[in-house]
């Protein structure tokens, strides 16, 4: 369970986050939706306990992620932070190998071999495996960084929009992935991810958190608490939800 309790967050004496209160169990999608400048990358950053908070507490599986030490950290959690970037030349593989490091501290095992090739799988990554960061795509890249996040095989994985350069066969391989991931079962896992894409959110989310100016404006199951005035209000812009195709699409109105 991931749960916050008046969380306040100031930069450099400004208010990012102000007395967020949520609380969501295992298991599912939850998308962080809301315009720019909201609050989501924070939040998430907050969940991964990268950022001290200025008053209120952040619990994951009952740990304290502001106190708890990195490896703690990241036995409960894989962050994926918005816009991640490398300089060093490393392969696709070198950097999904990097997400067993906590299970391995480098020495790595078979498990960890069989781990770091069943991701690369996963993401569509195998003929690029070799090559170089440096050489892919946005896009290829981007998916290079989800491989590595989901090697980790934490309970839970935070991904800040890691959709954003994936083009559409790629967006759905990537959510139906995730989609499988976090049905109940023996490895089920959860993921909290902020996204953009309101079509997207209205397919594959369980649940939603929608936040506007650093306060929590709703959250709740995605098909109770993401409605057309709900979308509309956060956005400032006509919003409305229609069926196409058995499935809900958010459009302009
Ligand atoms: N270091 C900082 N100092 C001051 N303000 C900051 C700092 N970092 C972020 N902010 C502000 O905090 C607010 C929330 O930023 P955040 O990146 O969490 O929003 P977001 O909802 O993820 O936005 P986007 O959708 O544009 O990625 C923004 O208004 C941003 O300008």
């Amino acid at each position: 369970m991931i749960q916050l309790d008046n969380l306040s967050i100031t930069k450099n004496g400004a208010d990012i986050l102000r007395d967020v209160s949520l609380k969501f169990g295992q298991g599912g999608i939850t998308a962080l939706i809301g315009p720019n400048g909201a609050g989501k990358s924070t939040l998430l950053n907050a969940i991964a306990g990268l950022i001290t908070p200025s008053q209120g507490s952040v619990t994951v599986e009952g740990c304290d992620m502001i106190r708890a030490r990195p490896p703690e950290r990241a036995s409960h959690v894989a962050l994926l932070a918005q816009n991640e970037q490398v300089t060093a030349r490393l392969t696709v593989r070198d950097l999904v190998s990097f997400g067993r490091w906590t299970h391995h501290k480098g020495r790595p095992k078979d498990e960890d071999h069989r781990k770091i090739e069943e991701s690369i799988e996963a993401f569509d990554l195998v003929t690029l495996a070799d090559r170089r960061l440096d050489e892919l795509s946005g896009g290829q890249r981007q998916r290079a960084f989800v491989a590595m996040a989901w090697a980790q095989e934490t309970p839970w994985l935070l991904l800040d929009e890691p959709l954003s350069a994936l083009d559409p066969r790629h967006v759905r391989d990537i959510m139906d992935r995730l989609h499988a991931l976090t049905r109940p079962g023996e490895n089920q896992r959860s993921v909290v991810i902020v996204l953009h894409d309101l079509s997207v959110t209205a397919r594959y989310a369980d649940r939603i958190v929608a936040l506007k100016n650093g306060q929590l404006v709703t959250t709740g199951p995605r098909v109770l608490a993401m409605t057309g005035p709900m979308l509309s209000d956060l956005f400032g812009t006509g919003l409305a939800i229609e069926r196409f195709g058995g499935r809900d699409v958010v459009v302009p109105c």
